[in-house]
Order: C-alpha cells, then structure tokens, then sequence
C-alpha cells in the first residue's frame, strides 16, 4: 500500500524531486565540513566541476594566483578543497609524521596492469607501502650515486649537442629555426632512459617521437589533471569496470609505450637473475647479461629485488623503471625550457651568464675544450647559473596544481588558528607560494637571478658609512633571507612524498645549460601565450604553432596540462665561433 502511493508520488513529481535532490546536493556542499567560512568562487564551494573546468582551460596556475592575491592565504576551491598560501602551511600538510595521504588525484594517475591498479611510488597513497617501497630504492638516487650516473648523462649531452649542430646549423653556419621546448623534451627522455637502462630511446638519433612516447605522455597528463579534479570520472574512462575485465581477460593490451620499453629491458636482463642470485654479486662475477659497465638504475632496482624479494617483486621494479620516465622527464624537460625561456627574455642576465662562463673557460677551468661538456663538478663554480637555474625553478615550477593531501581523520590546525577537519582536501601551489613578497622579495613576477645573492651594495654601503657591526648584521640578514627563500622552495615538493629524482635532474640541468651556452648563441624569435581549449588538443595545438611558424612570429609558450606546465620556446641556434 504504502509502496503504492510512493511510486504514485514519485510518477507524479519526479522533476521536483529530482530537483529537490539536486539543491540539496548543492547545499550539502556549500556547507560541508564547515567549509562555507572561507572564501573563494561561489561555484567552486557548490561543485568540484568548477576546478575540472578550471584545469581543463589549462592555466589553473594563474587562476590560483588571482584568487590567493584576492582572498588572501585560504581559498576554497571546491566542496572539500582547500589551497593554503600561507608558508607556516608547508610545514604541517607535507610535514613528515603528520599523518596527510596523497588524495585521488594521484589514483587518476596510477597505470593498469591486466585490469587492476599498479600504484607507484609516485602515486601511492598508502603511506607504509610507499614508506617500504622508498627504503628499498633510496640508496639508488643519493647524492653519492649521482658519479656513477654522471658518465650516461654525459654521453647523452655529447650526442645532443652534436645533433643540434647537424639539425639546426646550416652548411653556411646559418642559424635554423628549433622547436627547442620539443628538442629538450628528446633529451630529458633520452638521459632517462640511458640513466635507467643503459639504453637511449632515440629521440635525440632520429629527431623524431620514439613509438610516440612523448605524445602518449602528453595525451596522458591532458586527461589527468582535469580528471583528478573528479577522480570518480577516471570510472568512467580509463578504469571503467568493463575495460578493466576486457584488460583482465587480455582482450585488451592497455600496455603503454614506456611501459613496453621497461619489460624488454628486464626481460634482457631477468632470465640470468631468475638462476642466480647475480644482483648482488660483485660485477666481475656477473653473467653477462647483468653486466653494465656503469650501474643503471635498473640494476639497483633488481638488486633491491635480490635484497627484499618479500617485497620489490618484479612488478614493483617494473613500475619504478617506467615512472622514471612518466616522472623524470616531462619535469626536467619543463625546468630546462623554463631556464632558457627566461634566459632569452631577460638579455641582461644572459650577458652575465655567458660572461660567467667566458671567464671560466679563459681561466682553463673546464675539462673538455672538444666537446663542450661541463662536469658536475665544474658547474658547481659557476654560481650565477645556480642563481638562474633557482630563479626559473621559482617562476615556472614544474608542477602547475596544488599538491594535494588529505587531512587525517582527528582534523589538524594547518595554521595558528585555522583547524580543518578530517577528510579535507588541502595543498599549497608552488606558483602561488613562489610569489610571497614576504619569501622572495619585491618584484616576484620579474626574472631576477640576483635575488639568490647577498647584496653586496647594501653591505658595502654600510661599511663605508663606517659601521663595521652594523655591515656584519646586515650581511647575516642578507643570508638569512637566502636561506628561507631556499627553504620556501617547493618545485620539488616537501617532505617523506618529496621528488626522489632531484639529484638526477639538477644533474642534468646544471651541465646541460652551461654546455650549451659554450657551444652555441641561442636567440627568442618571439614569443606568444597559447591557451589550448580542446582537452587532449594536442592535434590543435600543433595547428596554431604551424599557423604562427607561417606567419614567421614562430615562437610559442605553450601552456600543458594542469599538473604540468610546459613551456615551449621556437628559437634560432647560431654556432659560437670557437669554443667557449
Ligand atoms: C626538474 C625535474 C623534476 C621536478 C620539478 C620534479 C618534481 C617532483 C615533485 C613536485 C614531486 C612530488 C609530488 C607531490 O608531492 O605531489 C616529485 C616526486 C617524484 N619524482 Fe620528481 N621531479 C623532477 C625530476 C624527477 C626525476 C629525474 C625523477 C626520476 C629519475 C623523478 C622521480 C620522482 C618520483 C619517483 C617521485 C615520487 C617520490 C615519492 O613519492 O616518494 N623526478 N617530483
């Protein structure tokens, strides 16, 4: 009966309940967790598709930015979502033994193998998996491993620079144009790859996308930023339950390229493993098959293999090989555009850089006058460049979304006075915190590599004004101020989830630049701001940077996924007469 007469209803006024439904919905939101007390875009507190649409349109950096300069250091942007600018912040959300996950944002990310999840250590968000995970791979990124990956990079720097003479260099010296955002993309996979397998994929060889590796990653990070605004959408497409059962019964082979790449390199080297406990032999007693004259990652991953086969299992080493890629590529390719974007805009500190090398090579301090190459070590004289290199990591970090966490279930205060409660998104934007004039000084939107130096005039005026104490307080001051600001850095993120790669990619930076700027004259032809509108545009975007190389102002910034930011540059190469 009373059946009856609620089907009645519900036949009769089902646009109104559903409506009914849907405000409550909405109201629900507004009002969650008591969140309505901070401000932010109205829409984001009603619906997380305020910040899909947000990321979709590909420049959520600059929309964070406006909005933290408009409602200071807490904006809401979305039901649950909180972005924190405020520096005491960092401290608590990536603080170590806090107790925050990674959010779903990062579950967007993880790749699929036969229909079930494959987290990463990247995309882990089971903090004792990921703490296990990272004790067995640690050793292989220390600071004390980088000599041994040294020679691989270096090999891979020798080739580019050879290859960018023979592609972009004329027979008459004329300078021709380079995709150089796309050029540096080849390198950072190519040095991954040497890195990892002893083995280049090919890009810089055949100047060309490798089993379109790179297109694939860029389609990939095109669907994950938006998408993990909503993860519960990635049910939808990537893992909806029917491809997933498609992918368990092999009807589908989701395998990506990278991933392909990573099995043929273990599978050279597993069968010798399976038979012998060779990874942790010394090399002269190693099959041949595990011999790598330098130790690549992948060794020490299947060395990690031998020590702890309870855990590392073959599928973990895999995915660690193949997340070097999706993490240590598209990052380092980024940062290196980023320090040559800003390079050429800024001529004054070009000038300075390249005279800073000049000099170096006129006092004999580099090893290689052939080639151009710059060890690690000698780049570590050069502080100028250190100062560029900080200077475009603060302006244009790779990472273009907050970092989300979420607050554990006992509520925390993330700063004095400010409690969230449990199950709260929160996350700090490197591009909104490299921007606190209160951190990095006056001028944060302007490319001032002198912002990493001591002010010498300052202290010196002080001197001369016969306050010797006065000079010395100020000089500390000064230091001080250096030492925050390199505290407040965060391109790399902060705490136990922090990059594990980021010996390797300054390894990578800090000789590639000062190698290329010894060999060749780098000029902008011009520059233009593209925002994409098409989600996984790719197709689109090549259209407009065709349009723009035929109306010859063929120069582009391009703005990637949410997650990533890209940075592409169009520029003219000119050989330097005679080796710097
Ligand atoms: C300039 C280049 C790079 C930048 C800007 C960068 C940035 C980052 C950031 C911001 C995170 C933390 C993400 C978060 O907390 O949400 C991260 C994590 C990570 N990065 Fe990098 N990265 C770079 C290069 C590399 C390289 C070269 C590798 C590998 C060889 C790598 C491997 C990883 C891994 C595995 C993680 C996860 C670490 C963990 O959770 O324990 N990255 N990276």
């Amino acid at each position: 009966m009373i059946t009856d007469v609620i089907i009645r209803v519900l036949a009769q006024h089902w646009p109104a309940i559903l409506l009914s439904v849907f405000v409550g919905w909405l109201v629900r939101n507004r009002y969650h967790n008591g969140l309505n007390k901070y401000p932010g875009p109205f829409l984001a507190s009603l619906t997380d598709w305020w910040r899909f649409i947000d990321v979709y349109k590909r420049r959520p950096e600059v929309t964070h930015i406006a909005l933290h300069k408009k409602h200071g250091p807490i904006v809401r942007l979305g039901p649950n979502t909180l972005s924190f600018s405020d520096p005491e912040a960092i401290k608590t959300i990536y603080g170590l033994n806090k107790g925050f996950v990674k959010s779903d944002f990062y579950v967007v990310q993880q790749s699929t193998v036969k229909g079930h999840n494959l987290p990463s250590l990247f995309s882990t968000t089971d903090n004792d998996f990921h703490m296990q995970f990272r004790r067995c791979v640690n050793s292989a990124f220390a600071m004390s491993a980088l000599v041994q990956y040294e020679p691989f990079v270096d090999n891979t720097t020798k080739l580019f620079l050879k290859q960018t003479e023979k592609l972009y260099i004329g027979e008459d010296g004329e300078a021709k144009a380079c995709d150089f955002t796309r050029w540096l993309q080849f390198y950072a996979f190519d040095v991954i790859g040497e890195i990892t397998y002893s083995k280049r994929h090919g890009f810089i060889e055949h100047n060309e996308d490798i089993d379109g590796i790179v297109s694939y990653l860029t389609k990939l990070f095109n669907y994950v930023a938006p998408i993990g605004q909503i993860p519960l959408l990635d049910r939808l497409f990537l893992k909806n339950p029917l491809y997933l059962k498609l992918s368990q019964w092999g009807l589908i082979d989701g395998t990506m390229p990278v991933a392909a790449f990573a099995r043929a390199r273990m599978a050279e080297r597993l069968p010798a493993l399976q038979t012998e406990k060779a990874a942790i032999l010394p090399t002269s007693e190693k099959p041949a098959s595990l011999k790598v004259a330098t130790p690549d990652l992948l060794s020490k991953f299947l060395a990690a293999r031998t020590a702890r086969p309870q855990f590392m299992t073959d599928t973990l080493v895999q995915t660690m090989a193949v997340s070097m890629a999706f993490a240590g590529s598209e990052t380092t390719a980024i940062s290196l555009s980023a320090v040559f974007y800003y390079l050429l805009r800024t001529p004054h500190a070009l000038a300075r850089l390249r005279q800073e090398i000049d000099e170096a090579a006129r006092q004999g301090r580099f090893s290689d006058y052939e080639t151009g190459l710059v060890t690690w070590q000698e780049a570590q004289t050069l502080p100028y460049l250190d100062a560029c290199v900080k200077e475009a990591f603060r302006l244009h970090p790779a990472p273009g979304l907050p970092m989300e966490r979420i607050v554990p279930p006992q509520g925390m205060e993330i700063t004095p006075g400010v409690f969230v409660k449990g199950g709260t998104i929160v996350g700090v934007s490197a591009w909104v915190l490299h921007r606190d004039e209160s951190i990095f000084g006056p001028e944060v939107e302007e490319f001032k590599p002198e912002r990493w130096f001591v002010d010498e005039e300052v202290v010196k005026k002080v001197e001369v004004e016969g306050g010797d104490e006065e000079a010395k307080r100020k000089r500390e001051e000064e230091e001080k101020r250096i030492k925050t600001m390199n505290g407040h850095m965060l391109q790399f993120g902060m705490g136990s989830r922090t990059c594990i790669g980021k010996n390797i990619s300054l390894l990578e930076i800090y000789k590639l630049v000062p190698s290329l700027l010894r060999r060749f004259e780098v000029s902008l032809l011009s520059s233009f701001s593209f925002q994409c509108l098409v989600v996984g545009g790719f197709g689109n975007w090549k259209e407009v940077a065709n349009e723009k190389k035929q109306n010859r102002s063929n120069s582009m910034i391009r703005a990637e996924s949410g997650r990533l930011l890209m940075l592409g540059l169009l520029s003219r190469i000119t050989l330097l007469r005679g080796l710097r």
